[in-house]
C-alpha cells in the first residue's frame, strides 16, 4: 500500500529529502522535470508537435521552464513559453530556471493579458501555471485565463496538478480550473484525484517519482493509502494439499425477490467463482428452478428456516444479506432477527436501506459487520453529503463509530476500517457501469469471509479482484456484464496468489 500524503506533507517530504541527499531545491526540481518529460514524451511522440507551455511564476512554473529547456533539448523543435505575469511574487527556483532559459536566447512570452496569447500555435499546451501552492480558487485574470485556455480544445498535460484545482479538501462546484487531458504528477496521486469531482479537472493522471525519501513519507499520518497488487498478493493464501470444501467455508447469501432474482443469482455466482467452500443462497422459492438451472453447485435455504431456531445458521462462516431482497415487512423482521444474533453481517443493497430507514437497526450492528452502498445508499444510511470530501469524512467516523468496515463504492472505492483508515482500490473501469455489479462484488466479499480472512482484508481484496476482472475483460470490450465480471474471478485470483 502506498501512503497518500497531504500537500504539506509534501514540502516537507521535500525539505526532509533535499537535506537528506544534500542536494539543492533546484537540482530537485532537475529531476522532477526530467521525471515529467519522460513520460511526455510517451504521449506526445512527435517533435515537431507545437508545444506551448503556461508558466506561473512559483515553483511549479520553474517546473514549467526547465521542461522548455529538457523538450527542446530532446529535439522537440516547436516549443514556446508563456509567462503568466498575473502577480509580482516569485520564487528563487523560477528566476534561476528562467535565467538559464534566457541564457538558449529561448522565445519567451510574457503574459499581461489574454491578448498576449493570441499567437499561441494549435499544439499541445503545458499547463504550468500553478501547482500544489494553491491557496485559494482562482479568481480574476486566473479564472478568465482557465476558462480562456478550457475554450481552445486542445489537449492539455498538467505538471503534478491542474491549475485551480485543490490537492485535498472540498472541490467547490464554483471552482475554477484549466481542465487537463493528462496530469504527470509528482511522487503520489494527490488525494482529491479520487472523487469524482475531479472528472472537472482531469481526465486521467500519471504519477512519475521524483526521488523523494519514501521512508520519510511512509512514515507521516496520514489515513489514506492507495492499494496496490503486491498487497493482495501478499494476502491471498494458496491452496494447500489435503484441504476440501470444509476448508474454504460456508457462506449464506440472504437475498432476492421475484422481480430481482438475477441479483441474488448474482450474489451467489460471485460467492462460488470467489472461492468458497460452500455456498448457500436463500431466495423465494419461486427462483429455486432458475438457481439450479445456472448454479448447480449452490445449495438453497427456505426462507422459513432462516428464522426458525438459531442453530440453523451455526453452519455458515459468514452471512451476507442484501442484493434485490425488496423492503417489505417480512424482510424487516428477518433483518430484524439477523441483527439479533450478533454475528458480524455483510450488508448490502436492501438491506443497506432498511438500517437507512430505521436508526435503531443500524444501532444493532455487531463489530466486524460490513456494509457495501454505493453514493446514493451511503447519503440514505447517514445523510445528504455535498462533497465526497465530506462524504468519505461521514465515512470514517461511522466506521469508527459503528465498529464496522465501510465499502464506499465508486470507481474509486473506498474501503474504510474500524480505526478510520481508507483504502482506496484503484481497480475498475466505467466498462463496469452494469447493474449487478455491486451484487458479485458482495458475494465475492463473503466467499474470502468464508475463507477465513479478516472482514477489512476480505472487502479490500474483493474490491481490487473484483475491479481487476472487469479491466481484464474491458480490454476488449465496451462494457462489461456482472456475470462475466463473476465468471473471470478464479482466473484473476489465479493471477494474484504467489
Ligand atoms: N515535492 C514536490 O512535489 C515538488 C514540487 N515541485 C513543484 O512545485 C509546485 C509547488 O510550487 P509552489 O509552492 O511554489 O506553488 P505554485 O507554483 O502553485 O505557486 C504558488 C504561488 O501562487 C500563489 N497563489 C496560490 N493560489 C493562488 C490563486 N488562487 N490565485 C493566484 N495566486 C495564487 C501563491 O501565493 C504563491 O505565490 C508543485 O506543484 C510542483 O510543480 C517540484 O518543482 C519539486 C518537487
Ligand atoms: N466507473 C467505474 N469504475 C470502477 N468500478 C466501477 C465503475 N462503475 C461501477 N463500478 C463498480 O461496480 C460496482 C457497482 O455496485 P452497485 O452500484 O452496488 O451496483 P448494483 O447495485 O447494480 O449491483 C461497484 O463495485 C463499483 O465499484
Amino acid at each position: 500500500m502506498q501512503k497518500l500524503i497531504n500537500q504539506q506533507q509534501m514540502r516537507s517530504a521535500d525539505v526532509f529529502t533535499i537535506k537528506n541527499l544534500d542536494i539543492s531545491s533546484i537540482e530537485l526540481m532537475e529531476t522532477a522535470s526530467m521525471a515529467f518529460v519522460n513520460e511526455f514524451v510517451q504521449e506526445i511522440k512527435a517533435i515537431e508537435t507545437p508545444v506551448n507551455i503556461l508558466c506561473g511564476k512559483g515553483n511549479n512554473g520553474a517546473d514549467g521552464l526547465a521542461i522548455a529547456r529538457i523538450l527542446q533539448d530532446k529535439g522537440y523543435s516547436s516549443v514556446a513559453v508563456y509567462l503568466i505575469d498575473f502577480s509580482e511574487k516569485e520564487t528563487a527556483e523560477y528566476q534561476t530556471n528562467l535565467n538559464r532559459l534566457k541564457d538558449l536566447w529561448f522565445p519567451l512570452t510574457t503574459v499581461k493579458t489574454l491578448e498576449d496569447l493570441k499567437n499561441m500555435k494549435d499544439g499541445v499546451i503545458i499547463d504550468a501555471v500553478l501547482g500544489s501552492g494553491l491557496n485559494k480558487p482562482l479568481s480574476g485574470a486566473y479564472a478568465e485565463l482557465a476558462t480562456f485556455i478550457n475554450s481552445l480544445n486542445l489537449q492539455v498535460i498538467a505538471v503534478d496538478i491542474p491549475t485551480g484545482f485543490p490537492a485535498e479538501g472540498v472541490i467547490a462546484k464554483t471552482d475554477h480550473f484549466i481542465k487537463a487531458d493528462l496530469v504527470i504528477c509528482f511522487q503520489r496521486p494527490k488525494i482529491n484525484f479520487f472523487f469524482p469531482e475531479s472528472a472537472a479537472a482531469l481526465n486521467r493522471f500519471r504519477v512519475v517519482s521524483i526521488g523523494l525519501d519514501e521512508e520519510f513519507i511512509e512514515k507521516q499520518a496520514s489515513p489514506y493509502q492507495l492499494l496496490e497488487q503486491h498487497d493482495i498478493k501478499d494476502l491471498i493464501q494458496p491452496r494447500k494439499p489435503f484441504t476440501h470444501k470444509g476448508t474454504y467455508g460456508h457462506a449464506l447469501i440472504i437475498a432476492g425477490q421475484k422481480e430481482t432474482m438475477g441479483a441474488a443469482i448474482l450474489a451467489a455466482k460471485g460467492c462460488l467463482y470467489g472461492g468458497a467452500g460452500l455456498t448457500t443462497l436463500s431466495i423465494p422459492e419461486s427462483g429455486l428452478t432458475a438457481l439450479n438451472t445456472t448454479l448447480p453447485e449452490v445449495m438453497y435455504l427456505d426462507r422459513k428456516e432462516l428464522t426458525s431456531t438459531a442453530s440453523v445458521l451455526d453452519k455458515f462462516k459468514i452471512i451476507a444479506i442484501g442484493p434485490g431482497l425488496g423492503t417489505d415487512a417480512a424482510i424487516i423482521e428477518l433483518l430484524k432477527s439477523l441483527l439479533m444474533l450478533k454475528r458480524p453481517l455483510i450488508i448490502d443493497a436492501d438491506a443497506l436501506h432498511l438500517l437507512g430507514n430505521d436508526e435503531s437497526l443500524m444501532k444493532q450492528l455487531t463489530e466486524g459487520s460490513v456494509l457495501t452502498p454505493h453514493m446514493k445508499e451511503f447519503d440514505h444510511l447517514f445523510g445528504a453529503h455535498e462533497s465526497w470530501w465530506a462524504r468519505l469524512e461521514t465515512a470514517r467516523e461511522k466506521a469508527v463509530e459503528l465498529k464496522c468496515v465501510i465499502v464506499l463504492k465508486n470507481q474509486y472505492t473506498f474501503i474504510i476500517d474500524q480505526q478510520g483508515k481508507v483504502r482506496i482500490n484503484p481497480t475498475g473501469n466505467p466498462a463496469m457501469g452494469q447493474g449487478g455489479m455491486g451484487d458479485v462484488l458482495t458475494g465475492l466479499i463473503a466467499s474470502l469471509a468464508a475463507q477465513g480472512y479478516k472482514a477489512i482484508e476480505a472487502a479490500y481484496a474483493a474490491c481490487f479482484i473484483h475491479g481487476t476482472s472487469g479491466d481484464l475483460l474491458a480490454v476488449t470490450r465496451v462494457s462489461v456484464k456482472a456475470s462475466a465480471v463473476a465468471e473471470h474471478l478464479p482466473e484473476v485470483v489465479k493471477g494474484l496468489t504467489r
